[in-house]
């Protein structure tokens, strides 16, 4: 088994992740509390009222774990693909594999990793969605301490299944829209690449970026309902389940509600996952 894709999984999200984390608290906040305005009106209050610490609350979590999920993703994609077809990653310039085995690859990356991440996210969005301001003597406390305080909190307060709280959303979220990922970066590299050759640099970029943007768009419906399954719980259950959820959301806000942080997720998407793709392959031909 190439351990290699785990270690390139791991470290291109970590460079990935940083680069992304203010635009994932922003997107956050917007999808679970409505007192801000829009976009601007949400950074603005954080910046004034809790710094540039405020963009960067929840992302201790996610850097410790970006090994695992990372490499969950990318592992399990790439030994699938090679359970299909009998292609390392190597070899697959040449005999290169249908969309069909990508995207069944992608979408198997996609609902182990989903598993594997979360714990983590709920624990992030959790700590994003506390807007009080760090290190301030006599401001009011947050609620969690710090990830494992907040971890340790929802383990005595809810037990293991709180943990896994708004999962379902996830899994729902992230297999279908990660089998389209690899088909979209692997579209347009096969596209603009001469056959046989390796992508170049640019193309990498640009691929992945957009393949981000292509699996975070379709993305966002399910990604509002996670949020806000993992954000309910904290003071009281509001929802039934995930589809009260959605029935609910969508009541009180209207169809937009299913689009919320889209913008976001967009602009988030294209630097990390640039950034994500990059890395990965060029791990992936020094180890060659
Ligand atoms: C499938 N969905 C679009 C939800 C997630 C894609 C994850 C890719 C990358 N780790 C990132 O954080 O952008």
């Amino acid at each position: 088994m190439p351990v290699e894709e785990f270690v390139a999984g791991w470290i291109s999200g970590a460079v990935g992740l940083v680069l992304g984390h203010p635009f994932d608290t922003i997107k956050v906040r917007l999808q679970t509390q409505n007192t801000y305005q829009g976009i601007v009106d949400c950074i603005l209050k954080t910046y004034r009222h809790e710094s540039v610490l405020g963009f960067f609350k929840g992302m201790s979590f996610p850097i410790a774990s970006v090994a695992l999920v990372n490499s969950v993703l990318f592992g399990v994609y790439s030994n699938t693909l090679l359970a299909l077809t009998a292609t390392s990653h190597q070899e697959r310039r040449a005999q290169p594999p249908s969309y069909t085995n990508i995207f069944i690859a992608g979408c198997t990356g996609g609902l182990l990793q989903a598993y594997s991440l979360a714990p983590f996210d709920l624990i992030k969005v959790r700590l994003q969605n506390q807007t009080e301001p760090r290190m301030q003597i006599g401001s009011s406390e947050p609620r969690y301490r710090g990830p494992v305080h907040c971890a340790a909190s929802i383990l005595r307060e809810e037990g293991p299944q709180g943990l896994f709280r708004g999962s379902w959303a996830l899994v729902l979220r992230d297999t279908p829209t990660l089998g389209m990922y690899f088909v979209t970066y692997e579209g347009l590299c096969r596209k603009y690449t001469p056959e046989g050759q390796n992508p170049s640099s640019a193309t990498v970029l640009v691929a992945g970026g957009f393949a981000g943007i292509a699996s975070w768009i379709t993305a966002t419906p399910f990604d509002v309902i996670k949020s806000r399954m993992q954000m309910d719980g904290l003071k009281g259950r509001k929802y039934q389940g995930m589809l009260d959820c959605m029935a609910s959301s969508f009541q009180q806000e209207g169809i937009r509600v299913f689009f919320k942080g889209m913008t976001l997720n967009s602009a988030r998407a294209f630097p990390v996952n640039a950034a994500t793709f990059l890395s990965y392959e060029y791990l992936l031909s020094l180890w060659r």
